[in-house]
């Protein structure tokens, strides 16, 4: 709603109310007035003809009835009065007809009463005419309006004439009226006055209105329409990003307390906003910042947000990205149908190849608290050097920093992996376990430091002479362990005693070692345990020393 509607509308309400009360009691003054009027003017043409009845009684008595006729004439030269005359009951005109006269002088007996030389009867009105029997029966004033041919109000009056004492001795005691004054006159000065009155009326009522609308319409704008005005265009100011927008505290009661409410929501508006703008502020700084590639969409599915990891983990423009679409961001549409599909559970983040790169994706549709679709988004990062980093500490972890073979956990691992899986196969299992021969010595004469460039070359001999099944180990020291899977009693000798010859054959520095193994294979052995293998294979290497050293015993029978 506009505001200049809301002031229209109020000055229109208050405008129609007064409009109502002032019309109704202009109705009733107006009327009043009328009323007062009227009566006036009837109440002097009752004066009139109260006159006229009592100078009718002197001049009668005087003899002097001519006088009347001329006094009628003069009477209807009256402003407004068009008609002024003394009826008889039976409705004709008095003073011109001699059976009046007749009668009076025969009551007299004698001839006192001069006849009309031209007697005239003029019959004036019906007789049965309602207002002039009233008056002839209650002997009280009656009236009535009409309107002429020319459509003008016209008062006719009745006023009776009572047959009073005076009257008595000529015309006797048996009619209580003698006759009735009838006097017809125009209303048109009493309408020119009432038109008067209700013009004044009007032009009192017009004044005190507007008035009253000009006070109202100022009242009502200082206590309502600029408040209210003042918060409608704060409201705008927030709806075009002034959040922080108050509105004055003017007047009192609800109006001030609606403002007052208004600036505390504008202020707790203002908060949160300003909250949340910052959240945004710092998610939109760590989005950029991201090293992992973001990409959003809308609930239609259109990419809102690309931020620039995405673009260049992608290898893609943005456009290119936005044109191909969500499903495309990997040019592979299954593995984020897929994706999306296993979203909210295990099995909604894959890691797989992306062009030369190994990449960890996870995607997800977005849905507000209801459920309805947000839209989607994908989160993909770069892990090709994690991987490769995680699969360096994996090897560290598992391998002799000295020899390059498998160090001694691995070897236990492996071993009891391997144990396990022939006591369900069947298959057999050997391991080998050798040191090199007079190793002590060795140090000793040749220093520490080419001890371990020989370790170094058996580490070497050891990787050269196994199967990619086989595991070559460090034992611990000079001692070394290689595991065999699936190789019986004639694998085992001749993987060992190809190393044998190999060590044997190999120049470090100009120098020359040798090394004596043990051999044990299970089943061949009845073992129930993996270091049982172990144990068997150290005996027989502990007899390969004692037979001469640079040779391979294998165990014999089961360990102990
Ligand atoms: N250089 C070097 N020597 C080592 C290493 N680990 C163990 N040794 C040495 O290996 C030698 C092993 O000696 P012994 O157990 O007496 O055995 P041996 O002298 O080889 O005698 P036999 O085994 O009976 O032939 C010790 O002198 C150890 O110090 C190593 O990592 N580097």
């Amino acid at each position: 709603m506009r505001l200049r509607t809301l002031r229209h509308k109020l000055l229109l309400t208050v405008g129609i109310a007064l409009a109502l009360a002032f019309s109704g009691v202009a109705y009733f003054y107006t009327s009043y007035q009328e009323k007062m009027i009227l009566t006036d003017y009837e109440r002097s043409l009752q004066r009139v003809t109260n006159s006229v009845t009592k100078g009718l009684e002197s001049v009668m008595l005087e003899g002097h009835a001519e006088i009347m006729r001329e006094y009628s004439k003069r009477l209807r030269a009256l402003r407004d009065v068009s008609e002024f005359v003394i009826l008889r009951a039976d409705g004709s005109e008095a003073f011109r007809d001699n059976a009046t006269v007749s009668r009076v002088n025969e009551r007299l007996g004698a001839e006192n009463f001069p006849l009309y030389p031209q007697p005239v009867i003029r019959k004036n009105l019906d007789p049965a005419d309602a207002e002039f029997q009233r008056a002839l029966l209650t002997l009280e004033a009656t009236a009535r309006e009409i309107t002429d041919s020319k459509g003008q109000r016209q008062f006719i009056f009745f006023d009776p004439i009572p047959t009073g004492p005076g009257c008595q001795r000529c015309h006797g005691s048996d009619e209580r009226v003698r006759g009735v004054i009838k006097v017809t006159s125009s209303l048109a000065g009493v309408e020119a006055a009432i038109f008067r009155v209700r013009l004044q009326s009007m032009l009192i009522i017009t004044l005190a209105m507007a008035l009253t609308m000009a006070v109202t319409g100022y009242m009502l704008g200082r206590s309502v329409v600029h408040p209210i005005e003042a918060i409608t265009r704060a409201m705008k100011r927030i709806l075009s990003g002034d959040i922080g927008s108050t509105v004055p505290l003017q007047g009192g009661g609800e109006i001030r307390q609606m403002a007052e409410s208004f600036n505390q929501m504008t202020a707790s508006l203002k908060l949160g906003y300003d909250l949340l703008v910052r959240e945004r502020e710092k998610l939109t700084t760590i989005i950029h910042a991201a090293r992992e590639a973001i990409v959003v969409t809308d609930a239609a599915g259109s990419i809102v947000l690309i931020n620039p990891a995405a673009a260049e983990l992608l290898g893609k423009t943005e456009a290119n990205i936005r044109d191909e679409g969500f499903l495309h961001l990997l040019d592979n549409p299954e593995l984020m149908e897929r994706l999306l599909a296993g979203a909210g559970q295990a099995g909604h983040t894959e890691t797989v190849a992306y062009r030369d790169r190994v990449v960890l994706v996870s995607a997800a549709s977005i849905k507000d608290e209801g459920g309805r679709p947000l839209g989607s988004a994908a989160l993909i990062r770069d892990v090709t050097d994690e991987k490769r980093m995680i699969e360096e500490l994996r090897r560290v972890s598992i391998t002799d920093a000295l020899t390059g073979v498998f160090n001694r956990r691995h070897m236990d691992t492996t071993l009891s992996t391997e144990f396990g899986r022939v006591q369900r196969s069947g298959k057999p299992l050997s391991v080998l376990l050798f040191d090199i021969d007079h190793f002590k010595k060795f140090n000793d004469t040749h220093g520490h430091d080419q001890g371990d460039r020989v370790l170094q070359a058996v580490g070497q001999a050891m990787k050269a002479v196994v199967r990619k099944y086989d595991t070559p180990c460090r034992y611990g020291g000079e001692e070394f362990v290689i595991i065999l899977p699936e190789a019986d009693r004639a694998g085992a000798l001749s993987v060992g005693e190809r190393l044998r010859r190999d060590v044997e054959a190999m120049l470090v520095d100009g120098l020359h070692v040798t090394i004596s193994l043990g051999a044990a294979t299970f089943p061949e052995l009845a073992l129930s345990k993996a270091e049982q293998l172990v144990e068997a294979a150290d005996a027989a290497l502990y007899q390969a020393k004692e037979e001469g050293r640079n040779r391979l015993v294998v165990a014999e029978g089961p360990a102990t």
